[in-house]
């Protein structure tokens, strides 16, 4: 290990160098040939699009060379040879393994933070630039109350938001508004103006009502979004992080009625938070971020329901069922956008980093690896889930158990995405808005049931909306 990679390290101070189990024992290397074939077919198409903000000219290149399907079988590919894995990439100065078998993606999500830290190396640098405190980038017991802080603000473990009945009207308004600009526009739906209705919405549910118009703060996160995609190879630029910063702790101080700043000061005025007023608005930017991706997996979960007349009728037939409910519980949207991601993760490399050796059937993983599970490689692999390239909301009808194959959009174990609930909730009582008083025609993609792409291109995804 270098002295520079020591300390950027997210725990161990000291490190005495490989043990002799790791010596004796290595797991399996691939050889330099393979792994630059995982760099250039795995890693670049995934960080070229953009890891924190989507490049859209790179995703449509993606999308249009078939990039993602190239990088699923690269790592099949790795698995027939290397069985269960995990396997070392031949990296000059970089401890790197690749993730092979199902049975790993359970026990290292299960055993975070713990030896497999979510502060991994390339990560925090990524995030630095508007997030330097946020949990996914601590560890230790800083980590754990900035965890506590998110769980209970975003009430992780309940399917409806206590605040549900304070969030929905803004949802119902917003998505209202759309269908107007929608209908006057001839019935084009184009990501843009999703995206824009989508982040109304969220500005009124995280920040307050008041916020609803307020891009400077969205402008200002997607430029540190942007310089996050270049990691340690851009300075951060700390004034428009401290402005981001600023803006947030106003909000939160603010505390609009019905907003989740507003719960997070009620929290932190009762003495029950955890974290500091400075380390609460340093989670903030984290949902705002994630916001992003769930408007594009509801946006391509209305292209599965556009392409899928009997999900979408049972789809409506829930919406009706439900109507008369003050926060509907809409499962069948909820496993749409639960299949989106599956489909096309938004989060397609979950990243570890080992804060000590680990023990795996096959040799001893050195301390200081960062650890990669490629999600869409277990999401698509078609040689062991019949259901890999077509739409299966059925997979969602249950909660999914430790035995089971690992779908993994929203992570899983104690670090397991804290918002995932509130996205489910938000996304699916938008897209019923929609298709719930709108015929749907998907104008720019033809999706094949059964063969259903690599990669949807939100950006250049375009429906036609009328009257139903
Ligand atoms: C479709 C939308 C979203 C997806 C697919 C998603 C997915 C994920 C994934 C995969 C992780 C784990 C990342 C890792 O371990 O490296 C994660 C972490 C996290 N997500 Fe989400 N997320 C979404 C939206 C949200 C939203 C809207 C919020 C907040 C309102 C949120 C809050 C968080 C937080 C705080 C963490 C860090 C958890 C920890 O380290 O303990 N996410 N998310």
């Amino acid at each position: 290990m270098t002295p520079a990679k020591q300390q950027s390290s997210p725990v161990s101070t000291v490190y005495a160098g490989p043990s002799a189990d790791s010596v004796q024992n290595p797991l399996p290397s691939a050889t330099a040939v393979e792994t630059a074939k995982v760099l250039a077919e795995v890693e670049l198409p995934t960080i070229s699009k953009g890891p924190i903000i989507r490049r859209p000219r790179v995703v449509a290149a993606v999308e249009n060379l078939g990039l993602e399907a190239r990088a699923v079988a690269r790592v099949q590919t790795l698995a027939e040879k290397y069985g269960r894995g995990p396997v070392m990439l031949a990296m000059p100065g970089r401890k790197m393994a690749l993730v092979l078998h199902p049975e790993h993606v359970h026990r290292i999500l299960e055993e975070s933070p713990e030896p497999f830290a979510t502060a991994e190396t390339l990560k925090r640098h990524a995030l630095k630039h508007f997030e330097p405190q946020v949990a996914l980038v601590s560890h230790g017991a800083e980590r754990s109350r900035r965890r506590e802080t998110n769980e209970k603000v975003l009430d992780h473990q309940q399917a409806i938001h206590h605040m549900a009945e304070q969030f929905l009207p803004a949802v119902r308004e917003e998505a209202q508004t759309l269908l107007k600009q929608v209908d006057a526009a001839g019935g084009t739906l184009d990501y843009s103006s999703y995206y824009k209705a989508w982040f109304r919405v969220v500005n009124r549910v995280v920040l307050g009502d008041s916020y609803r118009d307020d891009t400077e703060l969205l402008e200002l996160m997607e430029t540190q979004r942007a310089r996050g995609n270049w990691a340690f190879l851009r300075p951060v630029d700390t004034e428009a992080r401290d402005d981001i910063h600023t803006r947030i702790k106003q909000a939160v101080a603010k505390a609009e009625p019905g907003s989740i700043a507003a719960y997070m000061a009620q929290m932190q005025d009762r003495g029950e938070s955890a974290t500091s007023p400075d380390e609460d608005a340093q989670q903030i930017p984290q949902w705002l971020f994630a916001f992003d991706p769930a408007g594009m997996s509801s946006y391509r979960g209305l292209a599965l329901l556009a392409s899928h007349p009997d999900q979408l009728e049972a789809v409506r037939q829930q919406i009706d069922q439900e109507a008369q409910q003050h926060a509907p519980l809409l499962p069948l949207l909820r496993a749409t956008v639960l299949e989106s991601l599956r489909l096309w993760a938004t989060t397609p490399m979950i990243l570890r980093e080992t804060t000590r050796e680990v023990e795996f059937e096959n040799g001893v993983m050195p301390e200081g690896t960062t650890v990669l599970i490629f999600a869409p490689f277990f999401h698509r692999d078609e040689k062991n889930l019949d259901y890999a390239h077509t739409f299966s909301p059925e997979v969602w009808n249950h909660e999914r158990t430790r035995e089971e194959w690992p779908l993994v959009p929203f992570s899983s174990g104690p670090a397991v995405c804290p918002g995932r609930n509130l996205v489910q909730l938000l996304t699916s009582n938008f897209m019923a808005e929609i298709v719930g008083q709108r015929s749907i025609d998907l104008l720019s993609h033809d999706l094949e049931p059964g063969r259903l792409p690599a990669l949807l291109n939100n950006f250049s995804l375009k429906f036609h909306l009328s009257e139903r």
